[in-house]
């Protein structure tokens, strides 16, 4: 859509009876939109008859050019439109309207212009399909083929629209108009036009903590992206503020909408950076509708961790390269540290011994072809054969004589089972992680991989909590697959896995055969990685190459949508990020996009942040920004002892003059000082929060506290001083104890 601020239709109603036009018209759409609403109302109390309506509906919609996905996805929402009434309760009363759009257009070039509005062709479009008794359509889904032209329509390529109409509600009320006139030339001149452009007004509003969805005001640039095939890998790219969330959100809303039986069935996932940020963006998919997406953090892609904890710099560098992967592999075959260094066995008249190094080499054969959880068979194996190849000749007679019931003897013996139980236990990804804590044992499993101050930074980094941080989740993930789930009981092979081995204490419990099926089928439950259809992936430039690999594993068979800005990367080495995706990704279909113009900072605030990444990286992608504010960005310059209380002045301050949020930004050493000085301004509208945790995030003002600090505190160095000096819709004011930092 293009609605720049100077369009020239902009103010053509302020004339004296623009009042009484501007009322008339807010009451004829008002009319519609009661319509609408009185239709779903109905539609609600009689959901039966909505299903056999969406039926025939679907059926009717079998002539035409609708593909059969569409089809299915037509029908099934039709068969849900009752469902419509509990949602009109869910969206937020005070701006989310259930119809928010209309296009009135006429026949095209190669057609006469229409004389009066009434002869136009309108058509409304909302956040689902509504028909009114004769099946007309009152209002049609966003994500319709025909709702297309809303969204591209340009004054170049107007797609035979007049005039594009963005209503503003208030839940189920009309309170404002803003209209888009495409064709001035062929308006009839009866046709109002008012406001000053949707796209404006939405942009200058005051942020609150959560996103908010933008189906009124989609970009043409964004629509393409949000309705690009589901196929392969899209990518799409483009600088900060440029809407590539909220357009991944909307893309993810459309591809149910387009195939809703396999996205469904199959599973879209979202992963973001943080916590924080899936709480942000959580109500935007909500609001378009849909309820069944899985939104995840990179810290909780694993089942059971739920991890928020920021490794220092150096340690999450070390965490996230590939190095860790051959480290973890070795870490995942060696010896259980405190496990029995020797076996001893007496049997059949004779003691059998054996030493470490047998034992050694039986772990190692059991471990060369099959993962160590679903090894345990191959290890009794290897050790029944070398005690059986020690068991003197003379005594091999009786039911001793072959080496298969010598076996049964042996594996019953108490010595040998608390010998196994502990020799070989179930492991799990998390008690093999805390063993790379010991800098002795890390070093042997990180021979030509890790220096010897990698070796010490990262075991200091295991042993430094007993929580596991947001780097090790990719850690965890390579483990369980390295190690393997324990294999499932089948029936009828229930004695190839004995469920007791893996307990070290040697509880004797018995199971029956179904218990122990149930318990199987739980543990593969809980192990088993999901596996989505479709994941998309947000802030992409920050996984590391750790974390493609986790990422990766949860779509084998999936399409991919990836979302990210190099220039705004937290990872030390883009490229080498960047390469591993590709290494992921390579065999599928790529579609790249990019967006261009930067919808949240103010022109003022983005031309200094453009500034300062262009120093670093002169060919960095920067957006357009297109909404000034004629306020600049303000530095501060202060004592060092001074900066935390001159931070919350310059919060207090800009409380006064926004009405949104007020984002403090600060380098982790600095946060408790921050948060101190900020707990005296006790206002729920202020937030305090590191640069890592300020991503993907906005807010109406921003202090950003002592950038030096940032920049060399921070992995992403000037990267992430970009991100946080890109957070801020309407203000911004640094504090700094230096001005070296200043372009
Ligand atoms: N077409 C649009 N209409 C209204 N608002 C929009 C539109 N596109 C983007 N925005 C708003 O611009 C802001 C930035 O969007 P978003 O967070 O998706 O950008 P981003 O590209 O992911 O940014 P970053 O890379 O900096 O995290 C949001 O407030 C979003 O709602």
């Amino acid at each position: 859509m293009d609605q720049s601020p100077t369009s020239p239709h902009s103010g053509k109603v302020e004339q004296p009876e623009s009042v009484v036009v501007e009322q008339a018209e807010l009451e004829a759409e008002q009319q519609h939109v009661d319509r609408v609403y009185g239709r779903v109302a109905e539609a609600a109390r009689s959901a039966s008859r909505i299903a056999v309506e969406g039926h025939q509906r679907a059926q009717a919609q079998n002539v035409g050019r609708v593909r059969e996905e569409e089809q299915t996805g037509l029908y099934e929402r039709d068969v849900l439109v009752f469902a419509a009434a509990r949602r009109i309760a869910e969206l937020d009363a005070e701006h989310e309207g259930l119809v928010f759009g209309r296009l009135d257009s006429d026949h095209g070039e190669d057609k006469p212009a229409v004389e009066r509005a009434e002869d136009l062709e309108s058509l409304y479009v909302g956040r689902i399909g509504v028909r009114d008794a004769e099946y007309e359509p009152l209002v049609i889904d966003w994500r319709a083929p025909a709702a297309e032209p809303f969204y591209r329509a340009t004054a170049a390529d107007r797609l035979a629209v007049v005039r594009r109409r963005v209503l503003r509600n208030k839940g189920a009320r009309v309170v404002g108009i803003e209209d888009d006139l495409l064709a001035p030339e062929r308006a009839p001149e009866d046709l109002p036009v008012m406001g000053e452009g949707a796209l404006m007004a939405s942009l200058s509003r005051a942020r609150g903590h959560t996103m908010r969805d933008i189906v009124a005001t989609i970009q043409a640039e964004q629509d393409l992206a949000i309705r690009a095939p589901a196929r392969g890998v899209t990518i799409i790219g483009g600088g900060p503020g440029t809407g590539k969330t909220v357009v991944a959100l909307h893309r993810a809303a459309y591809l149910l909408y387009s195939d809703r039986r396999r996205f469904e069935r199959g599973g879209v996932l979202v992963v973001g950076p943080s916590a924080a940020f899936m709480a942000y963006i959580e109500r935007v998919l909500p609001s378009l509708g849909e309820n069944t997406v899985s939104l995840r953090a990179v810290g909780e892609l694993v089942d059971g961790v739920r991890a928020t904890a920021v490794d220092e710099a150096d340690a999450a560098a070390i965490k996230g390269s590939l190095r860790m992967r051959g480290v973890l592999s070795r870490a995942a075959r060696d010896r259980v540290p405190a496990a029995p260094t020797s076996l001893r066995v007496f049997v059949g008249g004779a003691t059998i011994e054996l030493d470490a190094n047998q034992l050694d080499n039986v772990r190692r054969n059991a471990l060369r072809r099959t993962p160590r959880n679903r090894a345990a068979s191959e290890a009794r194996k290897g050790l029944v054969a070398a005690l059986w190849s020690r068991f003197p000749d003379d005594l091999r007679n009786g039911v001793y004589a072959d080496r298969e019931s010598f076996g049964d003897i042996v594996v019953d013996l108490p010595a040998y089972r608390s010998f196994f139980a502990s020799w070989w236990p179930t492991l799990s990804p998390q008690t093999v992680l805390r063993w790379l804590g010991d800098p002795r044992r890390l070093t042997r499993w990180a021979r030509n991989e890790l220096g010897p101050a990698e070796v010490d930074a990262l075991a200091a980094a295991v042993r430094s909590t007993d929580q596991f941080t947001i780097a090790d989740v990719a850690l965890l993930d390579e483990l369980s697959h390295l190690l393997g789930r324990p294999p499932v009981a089948e029936p009828g092979k229930d004695e190839e896995f004995d469920w007791l081995e893996g307990l070290s204490d040697g509880v004797n419990e018995v199971l029956t055969t179904s218990e122990r099926r149930a318990r199987a089928a739980a543990a593969a439950d809980a192990d088993e990685p999901e596996e989505y259809a479709h994941v998309l992936v947000d802030e992409a430039q920050d996984l590391s190459p750790m974390q493609w690999r986790m990422v990766t594993r949860r779509g084998p068979q999936a399409s991919w949508t990836i979302v990210g800005d190099p220039a705004q990367s937290s990872w030390p080495d883009p490229d080498e990020a960047r390469q591993a995706m590709e290494s992921m990704l390579s065999h599928l279909q790529r579609h790249a996009f990019r967006l261009s113009t930067n919808y949240r900072n103010s022109a003022e605030i983005y031309a200094f942040a453009g500034e300062v990444i262009r120093r670093q990286i002169p060919d960095a992608d920067l957006p357009n920004a297109v909404r000034s504010t004629g306020v600049e960005p303000e530095h501060r310059v202060f004592d060092a002892a001074k900066v935390a209380e001159a931070a919350a002045d310059a919060a207090g301050e800009l409380l006064q003059l926004v009405e949104g949020t007020v984002g403090v930004i600060v380098p982790p050493g600095l946060r408790p000082a921050v948060d101190a000085t900020l707990a005296e301004l006790n206002n729920p509208r202020v937030v305090a929060l590191t640069p890592l945790e300020s991503k993907g995030l906005e807010y109406d003002a921003v202090v950003v506290v002592e950038p030096d600090r940032i920049v060399s505190d921070t992995l992403g160095g000037v990267r992430a001083l970009y991100v946080v000096l890109t957070r801020a819709t309407q203000r911004m004011i640094t504090v700094n104890s230096t001005t070296q930092w200043l372009p």
